[in-house]
């Protein structure tokens, strides 16, 4: 039997002042967990940041911000990545695993305005800016009026945009705020009765090889159970869902009462047809209740939801 030992751990993620806080905040807590272990970081331009200013929508295709780090994994570059788990497709590379899911603690959307304290104080047809399409849709939704406009690039350049006033309002995730010390400038989180967040909003992952069970034990320590349950459905539900292009779906799952709770929207691009729905049931059989859910909202109109969206984006 080959016994290999690691004292050297190779993290990969991108460049940007999010993923390397995130990079950053894993090494730490690994160093912490294993003295011994020699841990650095490599950094990665992925597609998903060479095209910062085009539409999402538009860029299309998965693993956007984490395919060059995956490929760098496979061939032995890096020993783990450290990723948003909202930026991972549901199905991952062959070969590849998501060996730990760190513990969620800001799932949500925030809400930031210079001007106005909240998404209801808003004026007629005021410009909020989004890429997300759920975002978009879910807010479209509750406020019709609104001037919604594409708004791309890392968090400091949308919060720079706003202040530079090119938009009375702006979305951006809690956890991307807070992780970057910037808690301070929400204006109001959204609540999940407007905004249901992406698959795995606010959850770390922790990628490595299949085969590479050094690397799966080291990262153990990180797991957090409850959050893996949840975004288990999250993402067994997404699979269901996703034909490739951005979907504007929000979901999210925590346990409640040591039962897995299950919320989820589908929308139409302008948010003027909502298809919500909740399941309950066994936090051991989360993927096969992301999948049910999936079904159900499918088969109450959901598939047609999505027949024309994918016609839409035929039509770029
Ligand atoms: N879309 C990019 C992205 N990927 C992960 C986060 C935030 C952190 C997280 O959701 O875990 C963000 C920024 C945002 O959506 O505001």
């Amino acid at each position: 039997m080959k016994t290999q030992i690691t004292n050297r751990l190779v993290i990969g993620a991108r460049g940007s002042k999010l993923s390397l806080w995130q990079a950053n905040h894993i090494a730490d807590l690994l160093r912490a967990a294993h003295p011994q272990l020699e841990v650095s970081i490599k950094t990665f331009v992925t597609k998903g940041d060479k095209f910062l200013d085009a539409p999402l929508a538009k860029i299309g295709g998965k693993g956007l911000f984490t395919k060059e780090i995956e490929t760098a994994m496979l061939l032995g570059e890096v020993d783990l990545a450290v990723h948003s788990l909202k930026d991972m497709p549901a199905e991952l590379p062959p070969g590849l695993m998501i060996a730990a899911v760190t513990k969620r603690h800001d799932p949500d959307d925030a809400f930031i305005s210079n001007t106005y304290a909240s998404l209801d104080c808003l004026p007629q047809g005021a410009k909020l800016g989004t890429s997300s399409l759920r975002r978009k849709a879910q807010i479209l939704s509750k406020r019709t009026d609104l001037n919604i406009e594409d708004l791309r690039g890392n968090v400091d350049t949308r919060l720079r945009k706003l202040d530079n006033g090119e938009y009375d309002a702006i979305v951006l995730a809690v956890a991307g705020l807070k992780r970057l010390g910037l808690g301070g400038r929400i204006t109001q989180v959204l609540p999940r009765e407007i905004c249901l967040p992406a698959v795995g909003q606010g959850a770390l992952a922790i990628e490595a090889r299949s085969d590479d069970a050094t690397v799966q034990d080291l990262v153990a320590c990180l797991e957090d159970n409850a959050t893996r349950q949840a975004i288990t459905a999250e993402r067994a539900y997404l699979q269901v869902l996703e034909g490739g292009c951005q979907i504007p779906v929000g979901v999210f799952g925590q346990i409640v009462g040591g039962e897995l709770k299950l919320q989820a929207v589908i929308l139409s691009l302008d948010g003027t047809k909502k298809i919500s729905d909740v399941i309950y049931g066994n936090c051991d059989d989360a993927a096969v209740l992301g999948r049910e859910l999936a079904d159900r909202m499918l088969a109450a109109g959901g598939s047609n939801l999505l027949a024309v969206l994918a016609k839409a984006s035929e039509e770029e």
